[in-house]
């Protein structure tokens, strides 16, 4: 109070001022990877002023992506993703499009399928006259020609415009002829590293899954390949086709799809990632066990089928690496004395190329997952002081398709994001046999008598019912069943090979005619595969145990036919059918309606008799819970314990 008086009555005394204290030291900022710093850098980048080389300017508002954001695999757009994107790879502003009024097309029909989403024989084999019509208008984008004085601006100009024209075609060729074609990859960026694989590989590998090795194959990618053949440096590029999941596969089926790729002379071998795998950790387990014990005589013979015949045989990866050996042209680099041989691996997402380069390596380099598209950059692996694998990011094809059901079942439209389910569960029952869905799910599936207009086989809405009620899988309200959500699960089954259905090669009409299988051939094509010995561990014993209850010896056991008489799992046999009941039935959980048909109490009763129990039963569990809730004291009072009291009262005695 002193000082400010003094200061009011002495005006020309000195302004009060912070004492000195030590300099402040101005410390660097260390956090170098900092969010502000990143989001600050960005906002530079994104607003800055480019100029053109032909001195034009540009300014675009648009987000500078990372590579691996650039690298997301595009499949299914929407028009209006479609119209922007069209915009910036023709390299023109919005408005310019507007004015010259772009048409925006709509890539992929979907409006050809009838009401069970699925094709008659009649319309496939129209739809596949189609195909073999426009077969070479089915392509894959190309690299336009480039030289060394062009800029990069000016080869990124012309392969977006190629790019775009490719697109176009492809669109026009699927409008104007109502043909349905795969969700084809549009992302350019993911086709510019398929570019780098095919011309810098002398042998191109392409992947595919055993279970519809035409639907994953892509001539028109063979093609490109001999295309880069360069005859003035004799450098030329093969093609392998690695059929790869011939685990799946029967040897008759195996002979079936052998015999077609030779009559048509595709360059092929049948590969087993997931056998070759998991023969690598036996391996691994066996030395290590034997440098354990010092047992170097006791070797165990791990190979299967040695003397197999050479045109079915599934390889052992040392075959396979062997082949890709012999089957690359040599090709010496007078520029690269040293030069490797390159072997690029391409396919569609999930075709197994990570479990593939995982067995030729023979350690968990690469990771393998069960969603598609998770390999996202071409990578090069050092597979051997000669050969080096390029690994390119899985990608899908442009490839004729029968029905978008087709697609879901093949794994290559998404099924979190499946918004008909009917269609593609359509195939499933088509193809499946009805017992082998009730095998492997345990349930009974009740389905429309022939005298009612039934074929025999199931409807998806039948198989979803019954799987999505013996689940407990209801809506909200009327307690109907969720029938989308047991389709998910399913499909997902059919995808993964837990239901199992390899297509049947086409059928030879003359010599250069084929055609595609009827649904019956199908059915004959894989009827060998629904055994006991193929469901999963866990349902076999589940099923020898029901088979042994009802005296059914194991070596006279038919899938097919015996197994409406067994109970187990939710599934209850058909023998109640004497006490005035019809056929098989399911235990259902979950809802009123799914209550009034539960037939819980009967399973109960079967149980018992069953294990030879005979005479009332009584329940010891409710005696002794009314027992203990009487002693229990101070909570006999409870509201809820007296209406339980009741309850059990009832049920007890
Ligand atoms: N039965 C069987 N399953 C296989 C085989 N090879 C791969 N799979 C399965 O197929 C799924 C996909 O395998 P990945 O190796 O991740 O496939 P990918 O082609 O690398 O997939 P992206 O990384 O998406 O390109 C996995 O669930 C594998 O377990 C095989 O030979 N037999």
């Amino acid at each position: 109070m002193e000082g400010m008086n003094k200061g009011a009555l002495h005006p020309e005394a000195k302004k009060w001022k912070a004492p000195k204290g030590p300099k402040p030291v101005h410390h660097k900022n260390k956090n170098v990877i900092g969010l502000g710093r990143t989001i600050a850098n960005q906002r530079r980048m994104e607003n800055q002023i480019e100029v053109l080389p032909d001195g034009e300017m540009r300014f675009t508002t648009d987000k500078k992506e990372a590579n691996w954001v650039k690298l997301r695999s595009v499949t299914q757009e929407n028009s209006l993703d479609e119209f922007l994107n069209t915009a910036q790879l023709a390299d023109t502003d919005f408005t310019a499009e507007k004015q010259q009024q772009v048409k925006i097309i709509k890539v992929g029909n979907t409006s050809i399928v009838n009401q069970s989403g699925l094709l008659t024989q009649e319309e496939m084999i129209e739809m596949r006259k189609k195909h073999q019509l426009f077969e070479n208008k089915l392509t894959i984008p190309r690299r336009p020609k480039w030289s060394k004085d062009q800029s990069k601006l000016q080869i990124d100009r012309q392969e977006n415009l190629s790019f775009l024209s490719w697109r176009r075609d492809l669109a026009t060729l699927t409008e104007n002829n109502e043909l349905l074609l795969t969700p084809f990859e549009r992302n350019i960026e993911v086709w510019k590293q398929l570019w780098r694989v095919v011309e810098r590989c002398d042998l191109v590998v392409q992947i595919v899954d055993a279970r519809n090795p035409l639907f994953f194959r892509s001539t028109d990618l063979e093609k490109y390949v001999h295309s880069l053949s360069d005859p003035e440096t004799q450098h030329t590029k093969k093609n392998l086709l690695l059929v790869n999941k011939a685990d799946m596969l029967t040897r008759d089926q195996r002979v079936a799809w052998a015999e077609y790729f030779r009559a048509r002379s595709i360059n092929y071998v049948f590969f087993s990632a997931a056998k070759a795998n998991e023969l690598l950790e036996k391996e691994k387990e066996e030395l290590e066990r034997l440098n354990n014990m010092h047992e170097a005589d006791n070797e165990k013979e791990l190979v299967e089928d040695e003397d197999e015949e050479e045109a079915i045989r599934i390889l052992k990866i040392e075959e396979l690496e062997q082949l890709f050996l012999t089957e690359a042209p040599e090709f010496d680099d007078p520029d690269f004395p040293d030069r490797k041989l390159q072997i690029g691996l391409v396919g569609y997402p999930n075709v197994g190329k990570s479990s593939t380069i995982n067995a030729l390596v023979g350690s968990k380099k690469v990771s393998v997952s069960a969603t598609p598209g998770k390999t996202k950059h071409f990578q090069t692996i050092n597979l051997s002081p000669e050969v080096v694998l390029c690994d390119c990011p899985g990608l899908v094809f442009p490839n004729f398709a029968y029905s978008n059901g087709e697609l879901v079942c093949n794994g290559v439209l998404p099924i979190d994001q499946l918004r008909e389910h009917v269609p593609p569960v359509s195939l499933v029952t088509q193809r499946i046999p009805k017992y082998y869905l009730e095998a492997v799910y345990g349930i009974h599936i009740p389905i429309q008598k022939k005298e009612d207009g039934g074929d025999g086989y199931p409807t998806a809405r039948e198989l979803l019912n019954a799987y999505a009620r013996a689940r407990g899988y209801m809506t909200q309200g009327f307690g109907s069943a969720d029938e989308p959500r047991a389709a998910r699960y399913i499909l997902k089954d059919y995808v993964n090979g837990k239901l199992l259905y390899v297509n049947p090669p086409p059928r030879r009409i003359s010599d250069s005619e084929w055609d595609i299988p009827t649904v019956d051939e199908g059915r004959d094509f894989n009827k060998g595969i629904y055994t006991l010995r193929s469901l999963p561990e866990t349902r076999q014993q589940q099923i020898i145990t029901a088979m042994a209850h009802k005296n059914i010896p194991v070596d006279e056991f038919s899938l097919a036919e015996d197994l409406s008489k067994l109970n187990f799992s939710m599934h209850i046999g058909e023998e109640r059918s004497k006490e005035g009941e019809a056929g098989a039935k399911t235990l259902f959980y979950g809802g009123k309606q799914a209550a009034l048909e539960s037939a819980g109490d009967d399973l109960d009763r079967e149980f018992f008799k069953m294990n030879n129990v005979e005479g009332k039963l009584n329940t010891p569990f409710h005696t002794k819970a009314v027992e203990n809730s009487k002693g229990s004291g101070g909570k006999k009072h409870n509201k809820k314990n007296k209406k339980q009291d009741k309850k059990l009262r009832v049920v007890g005695y």
